[in-house]
């Protein structure tokens, strides 16, 4: 069974210029420190750093995303094409196959987008139950290499899943003012149950990325879903955090006048108020905060959602930003899948990082999905930190014990 197959890993890691043994035992999969490349971001942002200087600080190419794009323009003039980027409609060595499930949504259709920019990927698969066929004809003109066809309705589900490498989930209801991200679990975890025993069925073997809230409930759903089918393989199962480390170096980067693209803050936890834990003192660059400061920032990038929700009056939540952070986090896991050997990633995961049974924090992405835990990152924490820490581990158990419970329910005899 996929999961057994978790416990029998052995190999190394290679980060950055860094090689280092990566142990196990019961399925813990961990890098020492040294895993860490000491110098600079160059791999903890899952988009590649083009250059770094000898201050650390490095130059984004902003990932391969937009390289097509700008094969697309460079198309335009003749005899001319961008060094090492296949030309629009040209095949890669190895590309893979997404599906979208809930494309047609807020988050869906810009998520759709940025995907279909991807050259990483050859098809597009793209599912909802609202009717998909004009996305999919407005897309599709988009001179990208990706495929794109449409899915509607439950009974075209499984077709939609066919053969795909990597599948997204969107689908659900997005909060209004007033609401937590709990009190969506009602409609959600039906949908994320539904839609992940289609996945169990017809791609078994595909990294699922878990987007729709509430997230500390919905990964632990998809999990026992998984199980129950015989298909767990809880390396491949994600949940989607990368927003909120987004917007923890939007906002460092703000606050202390960096370039937005060279900071980088893991966020560890959950994600929901204050199961959402940014570690400051882990940011790179390093960077000097007050105490009043750290809290301010904290407290920010946890109610970051929030501040969205109230923005929009009743019309939704994050969407354009939440396209971005699960494009990059798909571009990663796509990335990891081509064997890039230096992607690294905060995510929601079954996780032996701390006694809670999944965690979000940093780890390596391989071909077969999580290969190692950046264990590093939770040493060392401030006293803050700390306590914070320790304060979120009662709800995030909460949370994770209801979308467990949630499925076992619906699964014991009436
Ligand atoms: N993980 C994060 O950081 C993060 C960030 C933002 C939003 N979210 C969550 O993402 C979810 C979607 O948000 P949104 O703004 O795109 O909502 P939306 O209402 O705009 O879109 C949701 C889409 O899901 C579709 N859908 C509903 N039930 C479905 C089903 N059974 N199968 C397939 N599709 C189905 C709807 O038709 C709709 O197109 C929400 O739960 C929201 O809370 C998570
Ligand atoms: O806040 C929400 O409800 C959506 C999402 O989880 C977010 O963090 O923006």
């Amino acid at each position: 069974m996929a999961a057994q197959a978790a416990l029998s890993l052995s190999g190394s890691v290679s980060c950055g210029s860094l090689t280092n043994a990566v142990t196990r035992s019961h399925g813990k999969v961990s890098a020492s420190s040294s895993a860490v490349p000491k110098r600079g971001l160059r791999s903890f942002v899952g988009l590649k750093a083009e250059k770094c200087g000898v201050s650390g600080a490095c130059v984004f190419r902003g990932g391969e995303l937009f390289k097509t794009l700008a094969a697309s323009i460079d198309a335009a003039r003749p005899a001319k094409n961008v060094e090492g980027t296949p030309r629009p409609g040209q095949a890669r060595a190895s590309s893979y196959k997404v599906a979208i499930l809930g494309a047609a949504g807020g988050i869906g259709q810009p998520l759709s987008l940025l995907i279909k920019m991807s050259p990483l990927v050859s098809h597009l698969n793209l599912y909802d139950i609202a009717n998909v066929k004009g996305i999919v004809a407005d897309l599709s003109h988009c001179n990208t290499p990706a495929q794109v066809s449409g899915f509607t309705g439950p009974d075209e589900l499984a077709a939609s899943l066919k053969d795909v490498d990597l599948v997204v989930i969107p689908a659900g209801v997005p909060r209004k003012p007033g609401m937590t991200r709990d009190d969506l679990f009602n409609i959600n975890a039906n949908i994320v149950k539904t839609l992940v025993e289609a996945v169990a069925a017809n791609a078994p073997n595909a990294m699922i990325n878990i987007i729709s809230n509430p997230v500390n409930s919905t990964v632990p759903i998809a999990a026992e879903v998984l199980k129950a089918k015989g298909v767990y393989d809880p390396r491949k199962l994600f949940g989607v955090t990368t927003l909120d480390v987004v917007r923890a170096n939007t906002f460092v980067a703000e606050k202390k006048n960096l370039r937005l693209i060279d900071v980088d803050v893991p966020v560890i936890g959950g994600h929901a108020g204050i199961t959402i834990l940014p570690l400051l003192s882990k940011a790179r660059p390093s960077v000097e905060f007050s105490q009043e400061e750290i809290e301010k920032l904290t407290v920010r990038i946890q109610n970051a959602g929030t501040e969205v929700v109230e923005a929009k009056a009743g019309a939704g939540s994050a969407t354009l930003s939440m396209a971005y952070a699960a494009a990059r986090f798909a571009e990663s896991c796509m990335r990891a899948l081509d064997g890039d050997p230096d992607v690294f990633e905060c995510t929601f995961v079954a996780s032996e990082v701390t006694e809670l049974p999944f965690f979000a924090s940093r780890v390596k992405l391989g071909k077969k999905g999580v290969e190692a835990f950046i264990n590093d990152d939770l040493q060392g924490l401030t006293e803050y930190e700390q306590k914070a820490l320790e304060a979120l581990k009662a709800e995030l158990q909460g949370s994770i014990e209801k979308g467990v419970n949630f499925v076992h329910k619906q699964a014991a005899p009436a």
